[in-house]
């Protein structure tokens, strides 16, 4: 007989229209002040269908917020020395407050060379290694905005994570080695999984609170949710699937994540956010002492 769901879902479709509001009217105040809308470039190498979509997906949101958007198409074959002197020129153009380089790139390109020529102050997709480091020191700067999206969803539906095990299953730059970080700055107790870790569900079956950025749909099978747990399911696969078997996790949990609707949403709401706040800064509109994170 199938399980009735007992978990409570964590709406990021929603939270993500409130930060997106919050978003347009500093962008409003920044288009006042200035006579100029806040700008972000994008940045887009190949045809991966999947990442022009989500590149369409953030210019549309940002028209929406009156956020002016610049974008950038790069043929698959471009080298790193072209990508980073095109990401440089944008580092060094007045006119562009932010920059996002899409990930993935081809195999070929450094990719963390590229995500270098960002200039930190224009790095409002939170990607280099400075802003990296700014975060897990707990000083101003923008954070990589999926693990942000989650620290927002977490704060909003009131989860309290000190003392809390909190397992983050992945540990890829933008998303699971960062959300472990943000979660060990609000006093949880961060286990890392990786696809070399030795007896992954039992680990798993330990956690309060699981962050799931591994990029396999449902990998993470519903039995191995502890009774209660708050499940984060940072997945992005074909089809809309996520990283975790949602029906069945659904059953046990006390706090989840929907694919579509959780992590997805929140993930672009971030972007705006930190693009309109690196505006602000920029046209001296905001403090610079100012935490990206705590606006909206
Ligand atoms: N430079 C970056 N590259 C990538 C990032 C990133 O944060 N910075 N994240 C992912 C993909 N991603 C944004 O780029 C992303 C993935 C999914 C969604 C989303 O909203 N999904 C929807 C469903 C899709 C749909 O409605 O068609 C959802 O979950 O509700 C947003 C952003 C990799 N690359």
């Amino acid at each position: 007989m199938p399980m009735t769901p007992t978990a409570r879902l964590m709406d990021g479709t929603r939270l993500a229209r409130q930060i997106l509001d919050h978003s347009a009217a500093t962008a409003r105040a920044v288009t006042q002040q200035t006579g100029e809308a806040p700008c972000l470039a994008t940045v887009l190498v190949g045809d991966d269908p999947a990442s022009a979509t989500y590149v369409r997906m953030k210019r549309a949101r940002c028209e929406k917020a009156g956020i002016a958007s610049r974008h950038l198409s790069l043929p698959a074959a471009t080298t790193t020395a072209e990508l980073v002197e095109a990401i440089t020129a944008l580092s060094e153009d007045p006119g562009v407050h932010g920059i996002l380089l899409q990930h993935p790139v081809g195999a070929h390109i450094d990719e963390r060379a590229a995500f270098e020529a960002i200039a930190p102050h224009k790095d409002v997709d939170g990607v280099t290694m400075r802003s990296f480091a700014a975060m897990s020191f707990g000083l101003p700067g923008f954070v990589s905005c999926t693990p942000a999206g989650i620290m927002r969803l977490l704060d909003h539906y009131d989860v309290d994570l000190a003392g809390r095990h909190a397992v983050v299953v992945g540990r890829s730059a933008i998303l699971g080695k960062p959300a472990g970080m943000l979660l060990l700055a609000r006093d949880a107790t961060v286990t890392y999984c990786h696809s070399r870790t030795r007896d992954l569900k039992s680990i798993v079956r330990e956690a309060d609170v699981l962050v799931a950025a591994v990029g396999r749909p449902r990998f993470i099978r519903g039995e191995d949710i502890k009774t209660g747990a708050v499940v984060i399911d940072a997945g992005y696969n074909p089809g809309n699937l996520g990283d975790v078997d949602f029906d069945a996790a659904a059953t046990r949990a006390g706090l989840i994540t929907p694919v579509p609707g959780g992590v997805g949403p929140m993930t672009i709401a971030m972007l705006l956010s930190q693009t309109a706040e690196a505006a602000a800064l920029q046209s001296g509109l905001a403090p610079a002492d100012r935490l990206p994170a705590s606006s909206g």
